[in-house]
């Protein structure tokens, strides 16, 4: 299957679980404080066994594709841990997930799982990108415990130039396997939005750190 069929065929199935929200009038608030009239929440694929197994088998692909070999898969807390421990098992190795931040009691970790040996090479999944902060979170927590971060798979990215900027700055290699582009392009093919919700969406995509503000 070609990177475009690939990104399609996801767009297509979020679509169809209806994963993708559109509401304007009452926007979302994203991890980053940003408002957005859109939301994508790929955890209601875990719901679908066909879904949440193609999504598996695609984000697995990938780690082999473009990492090879690896010693340890981690997810990011919370909507990366799922699809992580999917792949690890799929691909038969260790897993750990990274909090966003160490847990205040019992013992204190924010990497829970797979103890990290100096220098393992580790690939993270995610569930979503949007402007990369809670990724980038991750991989530094991963750094700090002393991991070779060979870089990350997630389901999908919004592709904001902030996100492309925060994973250059970290010199972090991140594969996606379906984009903000291409899911829009399956809504107007398969008639998922309004003319009306287009023009909000183009409005806010112009800049969406500011918009509903
Ligand atoms: O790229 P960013 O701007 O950081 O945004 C994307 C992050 O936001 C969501 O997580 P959220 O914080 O909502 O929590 P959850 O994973 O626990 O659901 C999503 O799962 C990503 O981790
Ligand atoms: O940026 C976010 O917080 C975010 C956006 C989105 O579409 N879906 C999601 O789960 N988180």
């Amino acid at each position: 299957m070609t990177q475009r069929t690939l990104a399609e065929n996801v767009a297509s199935m979020l679509l169809e679980v209806k994963a993708v929200r559109l509401n304007p009038d009452q926007p979302f608030k994203w991890a980053s404080g940003w408002n957005s009239p859109i939301y994508c929440d790929n955890r209601i694929t875990l719901s679908y066994p066909k879904v949440r197994t193609a999504i598996k088998n695609g984000l697995a692909s990938a780690v082999q594709a473009y990492f090879g070999d690896v010693d340890i898969i981690a997810g990011v807390a919370t909507a990366g841990i799922a699809q992580g421990a999917l792949v690890a098992d799929w691909l038969e190795l260790p897993f750990c997930y990274v909090r966003p931040e160490p847990k205040k009691h019992g013992m204190g970790n924010q990497i829970e799982g797979a103890s990290i040996k100096p220098g393992q090479k580790v690939v993270l999944i995610e569930d979503l990108v949007s402007t990369g902060g809670s990724s980038l979170k991750a991989v530094e927590a991963l750094r700090e415990a002393g991991a070779n971060v060979l870089g990350m798979v997630a389901i999908f990215t919004y592709g904001f130039e902030i996100a492309r900027k925060n994973f250059a700055d970290k010199g972090l290699n991140f594969y996606t396997l379906s984009d903000y582009e291409t899911l829009i392009g399956e809504a107007v093919t398969k008639k998922y939005v309004t003319e009306s919700q287009l023009i909000t969406l183009q409005e806010w995509r112009q800049n969406p750190a500011e918009w509903g503000v």
